[in-house]
């Protein structure tokens, strides 16, 4: 479905994680029969993707501007409000939607849910102060009302997985997420917290995958 947003001599973005994986499966097809396209991907993962299928990328220093950047979520609520960064590439998938006229989402039903939290926050912080920046979330995280802590994530080898910006992710259980904009703000205000998961007022438009078809959802943004 996403594909058929998807016009000759656009530029977009690419999303990581197993259902954008997908999407820059079937690019890749049509890049093969001619199809003229130019991507930013939103992690090396990615990049590595496209490159193999000879999609042709460039960066955000080189373009302005995205047309549309399709990528899966983590949640969605019928706001089109998200949780991002289950992959880890939060940072770069936000700057990337950030530069994009359109962020189209594609997911599978079971990340549709009435209200945000349930699948739990990834925040990208800086190492450097990490025991700081830990107490400063815990803090919002009380604030917050969460019915759970934080976790330092980590990679297969046991070690602390790294982004592709060399930052850690702490993840935030909080069951619901009652005041996402308020709580948004929070976590920025601390210096070292590079960015969060929570995708407000950003997406336009998603296709869900259900067991009767895909559901298309839109927002007036
Ligand atoms: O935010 C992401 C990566 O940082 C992904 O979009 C999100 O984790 C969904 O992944 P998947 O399609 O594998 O369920």
């Amino acid at each position: 479905m996403a594909l058929t947003q998807v016009e000759s001599g656009m530029r977009l973005g690419l999303g990581t994680g197993s259902t954008a994986k997908h999407f820059v499966e079937l690019l890749g097809e049509r890049v093969a029969q001619g199809f003229d396209c130019l991507c930013v991907p939103t992690s090396e993962v990615t990049a590595a993707q496209a490159r193999s299928l000879d999609i042709p990328l460039t960066d955000l220093d080189t373009i302005d501007r995205l047309d549309i950047t399709i990528d899966g979520a983590d949640e969605l609520d019928l706001a089109l409000n998200l949780i991002k960064g289950g992959g880890g590439a939060l940072l770069r998938e936000k700057i990337v939607a950030a530069a994009s006229d359109q962020m189209i989402v594609i997911a599978d039903a079971s990340k549709l849910v009435e209200t945000l939290g349930r699948y739990p926050l990834p925040i990208e912080v800086n190492p450097f102060g990490l025991g700081a920046t830990r107490r400063s979330i815990e803090a919002v995280l009380v604030a917050q009302g969460a019915e759970g802590g934080l976790k330092l994530r980590l990679a297969a080898t046991g070690e602390s997985f790294v982004t592709d910006g060399g930052h850690l992710i702490l993840d935030a259980f909080f069951g619901r997420i009652s005041q996402p904009e308020a709580l948004s703000r929070a976590l920025l205000d601390i210096p070292g917290v590079v960015q969060h998961g929570l995708f407000l007022n950003m997406c336009k438009k998603a296709y869900v995958a259900t067991a009767d078809g895909v559901r298309t959802i839109l927002t007036e943004r």
